[in-house]
């Protein structure tokens, strides 16, 4: 019996197939059918799915049962036609109900070759995101470009550099999020430049191509952000998205603020983590990440400078000041001393550190104010406003340091340090 719930005259088609062919697990399955609706209504039924219309005018419908989702599209001018208008060779094959695959015969080649061919140059320009996900799925897919197609993506990311008519960036976010997850994320972002449309879609990063760096760097900005990316995905199998977002980011602004040091001999960068944060947040805005990834990858581009200090109360200050950023962070820093040849002793540091904030971490929750805003209010004779958030917040650093530990040491701390001639704490 067939594994998957075949409708009459229909085609099990698209990425599936190709995954399938490859001897990977295909994520989700689109069939072609003369009638969509009632195909998608019987399986339905037999699956006990959901269904609904993806798009009631051009008769696309979804069923979602547990753990798949099975789309369906008609098929107005039959099969052959279908398949021609798709995107890359494997992308067009079609298997029906009695497990017999069609497509064109090229594909058998690239199937054996696994090569990743575009059906004719004509189709890459029919949909400007083509290009695009020929990159990614050569990295997901474990694919070669055909010489052709290689070409042909050049020149259509020449295009699209001059013409400017760029798909939706929600695709295209989609896409280069995909590349960003898998674990050889930085082979993808390579493949991206040599394609040529890294300029395209991450023009700030393409900046930093040929950007020379200080002594201890071996790579130019670029190629230092990508070594970034690969050290953290082998570190960290399972970092998450705003995590790899940082990694490639994270030296987003250097090309803007380089500057020559005579006194140092060297290259300098001042204030590139604040300006590169501020550009890492319209980027990934740009590409439309969700709004919490977006927060999460520009707080981690404005810190990856500030290391932690040694030990003792500094480290419990900084575990305190940077907490919602940690252990992240030192992922982020680890990663990145690890791709710099010169910051060998440094990685070590950074790794003893690491381990020193999260046991600490771990024996430290956050602190609760030991004296709440009324009393803090009543003690400094403040009316409600900014002040008393300040005297609260010096008051939890306190705690978390282990300067203060009782209400009356954090009475009279708060006194020294707000009392009426003191002014505002430092
Ligand atoms: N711009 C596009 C997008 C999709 N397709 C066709 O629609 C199918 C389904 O597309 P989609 O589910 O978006 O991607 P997949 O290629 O299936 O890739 P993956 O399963 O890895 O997401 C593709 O296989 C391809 O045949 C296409 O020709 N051109």
């Amino acid at each position: 019996m067939s594994p998957f719930p075949f409708p009459a005259q229909g085609y099990l088609v698209g990425g599936a197939v190709r995954d399938l062919m490859l001897g990977k697990r295909p994520k989700d399955l689109d069939f072609v059918v003369p009638n969509p609706e009632e195909a998608a209504r019987d399986l339905a039924h037999r699956l006990g799915g959901s269904i609904f219309p993806l798009d009631e005018k051009r008769r696309f419908w979804r069923v979602v049962a547990p753990g798949t989702t099975y789309d369906y599209a008609p098929m107005p001018q039959g099969l052959e036609v279908d398949l021609l208008r798709r995107d890359f060779t494997l992308n067009a094959l079609a298997v029906n109900e009695q497990g017999l695959v069609l497509g064109l015969p090229i594909a058998r080649y690239d199937l054996e070759h696994r090569l990743l061919r575009a059906i004719r140059k004509a189709n890459l320009w029919e949909d400007p995101l083509r290009s695009l996900r020929a990159v990614r799925i050569t990295l997901t897919a474990g694919l070669r470009l055909e010489p052709h197609t290689e070409g042909w993506i050049y020149e259509h990311a020449q295009y699209l550099r001059e013409s400017g008519a760029l798909p939706a960036w929600e695709r295209v976010g989609e896409e280069l999020s995909q590349i960003l997850r898998h674990p050889a994320a930085a082979v993808g972002f390579l493949r991206l430049e040599r394609a040529g449309l890294l300029e395209v879609y991450l023009p700030e990063l393409a900046a930093g191509i040929g950007v020379e760096q200080h002594g201890a760097h071996h790579l130019d900005v670029w190629r230092h952000s990508l070594e970034v990316l690969a050290q953290l995905t082998l570190l960290r199998p399972d970092a998450h998205l705003a995590l790899r977002w940082a990694a490639l980011l994270h030296d987003v602004a250097k090309p803007q603020t380089r500057q020559w040091s005579p006194e140092k001999g060297r290259y300098t960068f001042y204030g590139h983590d604040a300006l590169g944060a501020e550009q890492a947040r319209q980027i990934l805005n740009r590409l439309r990440q969700p709004s919490e990834v977006v927060a999460e990858a520009v707080r981690l581009v404005r810190l990856h400078m500030q290391h932690p200090p040694q030990g003792g109360r500094e480290l419990r200050r900084f575990l305190h000041r940077r907490r919602e950023a940690l252990p992240e962070l030192i992922w982020l820093q680890l990663a990145d001393m690890t791709g710099i040849l010169g910051y060998r002793e440094r990685v070590e540091e950074l790794r003893e550190q690491l381990q020193a904030i999260e046991s600490l971490a771990e024996g430290t929750p956050s602190p609760k104010p030991l004296l709440d805003g009324r009393e803090v209010m009543r003690l400094l004779g403040l009316e409600p406003g900014p002040k008393v958030g300040e005297a609260l917040a010096a008051l939890l650093e306190a705690q978390a340091i282990g300067e203060v530990q009782s209400r009356t040491e954090a009475a009279s701390f708060l006194r020294d340090a707000f009392g009426e001639d003191k002014g505002r704490m430092s």
